[in-house]
């Protein structure tokens, strides 16, 4: 079985975060993708990240209706920063069978060869970055990257929680369960209008 791996926050969820993973998985013919929700992002030490029982419900009203995206909460249920390699050794362990994929946004893609013990993590996964506004297609010597294009879609987690804040409408950018969900439970204060 061929798998995507798609980690983030998702503070919250997006349309780009799902038409990146759409466009990995047509291009790919993965059999599935699966959502991992980072309980602490390493690269996010020190941001204020929303509850992760939030983030996680999200992720999942997010993806209800895709036969073939999956949300993972392995990265919940263990203390400490998200390392992915870890993640994915315990992924690997529990489905032997299974050819991972690692999916990126060219931000996070041009910050692989920080990532922790990247030489081992490479050749557990196979990385797939796609395009995003204001990121360059970075080149990573000795870290195989295969590039899927797609129509590049400016759009942020924190450029919506400045815009959920400012009391705009988000209505569109997210999916209509997300944004639902997020007004009910006050995930970023409440609305202002
Ligand atoms: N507009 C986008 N286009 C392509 N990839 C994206 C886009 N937004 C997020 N991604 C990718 O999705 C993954 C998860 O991202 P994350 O949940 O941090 O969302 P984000 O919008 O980048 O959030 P934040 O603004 O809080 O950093 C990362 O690999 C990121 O590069
Ligand atoms: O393992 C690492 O060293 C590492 C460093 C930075 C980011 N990541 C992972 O990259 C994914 C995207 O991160 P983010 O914060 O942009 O949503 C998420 O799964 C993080 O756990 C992983």
């Amino acid at each position: 079985m061929k798998v995507g791996l798609f980690g983030g926050t998702f503070d919250p969820p997006h349309v780009a975060h799902l038409a990146a993973a759409e466009r990995v998985r047509d291009e790919l013919a993965l059999d599935e993708v699966w959502f991992v929700v980072a309980g602490q992002p390493p690269h996010k030490m020190r941001d204020a990240v929303s509850p992760a029982h939030h983030r996680l419900r999200m992720v999942e009203l997010a993806v209800a209706d895709h036969p073939a995206f999956r949300v993972c909460d392995i990265e919940l249920r263990r203390p400490g920063p998200s390392y992915t390699v870890d993640t994915v050794r315990a992924l690997r362990r529990q489905h032997p069978d299974a050819e991972f994929y690692f999916i990126v946004g060219a931000d996070m893609a041009a910050d692989l060869p920080n990532w922790r013990a990247i030489d081992e993590l490479k050749t557990l996964v196979r990385f797939v970055a796609l395009g995003r506004p204001g990121y360059a297609r970075p080149v990573l010597p000795g870290i195989p990257l295969h590039w899927v294009d797609m129509p590049l879609l400016a759009l942020s987690a924190t450029e919506l929680r400045r815009w959920i804040r400012a009391g705009r409408s988000v209505r569109y950018l997210v999916p209509e369960a997300v944004r639902q969900y997020m007004e009910a439970h006050e995930v970023y204060g409440k609305r202002k209008r």
